[in-house]
Parts: C-alpha cells; structure tokens; sequence
C-alpha cells in the first residue's frame, strides 16, 4: 500500500495527516521517477492459473531450480505477486525454487465470498501441496508479510522459515478510526473502479511490452475500492501474543525510511521473535519495487541466512 496512508501509531490526527501528506508527496515523486526509469523488468517467469482443490483457482509463478529449496513471495496489498516481487525473482531464482501467488481478491487469484488473511494463509499451503512442496520459506511483504506469520501459526510442520519486510505484528487498521477512514476512501474508489477496464491476460502477461501498459495492467488487476474489505481483514490480524513461539529461522528487513509501517513497528517484529535478524533497507513502505535497488540485495542477504539455518529449537 502506498504512504498515503495516514501514519503513525497512536499519532494525532494533525500529525498523522501531516505524516501523510509528507509520505504521498514522497511516495508520488519516487512513482513518478519509476515510471520514467523503472527498475529493469528483466528474466520474468511466465505464470499459470492453478486450481485449489475445494479453494479456488489462483495465479502463481513457478522459477528457478525445482529441486532447489522453495520460497514463497507474498505481496502486499492492492498489487499482484508478479509486479510485487519482480524485481526480487531474478535476484533469488537462480538459487531458490521461487513461488508467487496473486492473493486471493488480488490479481488473478480467488475471488471468494469473503476476504480474510486467514484465508489467504491457507492458500499458501494449499499452492505448496498442489506444487509437491513439503516446506518452504515464507517471505511476505507488509500484508504479505502478516499472511506468511498466520501461515507459519497454522501450518507449523510446512513453513521452515521467515522473511517479514515491511511488515509488522499488527496493521494499522486495528485502531477503528483507522478503519472507518480506509472505508471511506474504499467507497470513493468503487467509482474509479466503475470507469476502468478488465484487463486482459494477453495486457497483464505482456511484461516484455509496454513496460508502463504492464505496470499499469497489473495495478489495475486488483480493484481499488476493495480496500475497505483489505482494510477489515487486516484489522483482525494482530500475532503479538504468538511471536514468542515462533521457532524457525526468520528475517526482518526494516525499511528504514517506512511512513506506513513505522521502523518501530517492524522492530517489534525483531524484538518479539525468538533470534530474528535485522536487514535494513533505506527506503519507504513501497521499496519493494520503487527503491528495488535497495530492497532486492537485503532481500537476497534475508532469504539466504534464512535458508542456511536451522530451526530455533
Ligand atoms: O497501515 C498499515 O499498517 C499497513 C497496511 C498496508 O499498507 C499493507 C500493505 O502495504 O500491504
């Protein structure tokens, strides 16, 4: 989710609309240099739709050595598992059997009743059992990064390690003003989605085209006036009580410069979880993509010494 986010734990109103304003004015001039220089779309998998038994049918891309050890890539909200994570594939398939998976009411994935983490954690085992993984690191970003910590809790013997970045043991939604702003700027946004057109599979596959026509395709593949219903699910997720228990090589890569979820927050996630280590990355809540040239190489440093380790016993 981009920094216009009004920001702050326990900020006042004032000073969380001014830390937003700051973050979108930050947020839109590291677009706008993006869109002109984006970070190079290069070595892209091509992906496939995958029926869940009993679940739904999703979309994930496959890369790297099959037989190599797995890390699934889970993305944030409001985007999909390709443009989240593309400049991270390349960096990691070449020694890890890479996984995306567009959540579900995201992208090409499910689109179910309701929208709930929980869910989507379980579509995550649900991929691996369909692929013939047995286990797996979990790197999720922001939102990703609370469903890869629900998929750890819930499927304890499949999920050998984490990589949380940008991520927290909470959202920001839990606070209920919080969550009574994002439904409001949920229901502004239907009317957008009213205007703009599906796109279409040829557009959202066509990473070696337009490069602009693809990032925008893929934006768009998500409807923006369901971030009130991303907003709810998120409200529910909260793993302070659990993190203690977590008991498998985990990595937080901080973004340093964060104004969505604060670096305060994110340590709670190194403080809290037994051994984890801290990889910092100077950049904002969207440097997944947008300071890639920072993000991608801690990234790579986060999911190798997660690998390399054993569990915390
Ligand atoms: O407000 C928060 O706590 C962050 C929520 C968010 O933006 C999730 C995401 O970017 O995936």
């Amino acid at each position: 989710m981009i920094e216009s986010r009004i920001s702050g734990d326990g900020d006042s109103r004032t000073g969380g609309v001014r830390a937003a304003a700051a973050g979108h004015f930050g947020t839109m001039k590291r677009a706008v240099r993006h869109a002109v220089k984006p970070y190079p779309i290069r070595d892209l998998p091509d992906g496939r739709r995958l029926e869940l038994p009993g679940r739904g049918t999703t979309y994930i891309t496959e890369s790297g050595p099959a037989d190599a050890p797995t890390v699934f890539l889970l993305h944030g909200v409001s985007t999909s598992g390709i443009l989240g994570w593309y400049p991270a594939i390349p960096a990691l398939n070449s020694d890890f059997h890479v996984v995306t998976i567009d959540q579900r009411w995201h992208g090409r994935g499910i689109r179910s009743s309701e929208f709930t983490l929980v869910d989507c954690a379980d579509d995550v085992a649900a991929v691996a059992d369909r692929l013939g993984v047995d286990q797996f690191t979990a790197a999720g970003f922001s939102m990703g990064g609370g469903i890869a910590q629900l998929a750890w809790q819930r499927h304890r013997d499949r999920v050998a390690g984490l990589v949380l970045c940008s991520t927290g043991p909470y959202f920001s939604s839990i606070d209920p003003d919080r969550l009574a702003s994002e439904q409001r700027i949920s229901k502004a946004l239907k009317v957008i989605d009213k205007m703009m057109p599906t796109p279409s599979d040829a557009t959202l596959d066509d990473w070696q085209g337009n490069h602009l026509k693809w990032g925008i395709a893929q934006m768009t593949s998500t409807r923006l006036g369901d971030q009130g219903t991303f907003a709810t699910a998120m409200s529910h997720f909260d793993s302070r009580p659990w993190l203690a228990e977590i008991d498998v090589p985990t990595a937080v890569v901080v973004s340093t410069r964060d104004k969505v979820v604060q670096p305060e927050r994110q340590q709670l996630l190194v403080d809290g979880i037994p051994g984890a280590q801290r990889f910092d990355v100077d950049g904002g809540h969207a440097c997944c993509v947008l300071g890639a040239e920072a993000f991608v190489p801690e990234l790579s440093k986060a999911v190798h010494a997660v690998a390399s380790l054993k569990s915390v016993s």
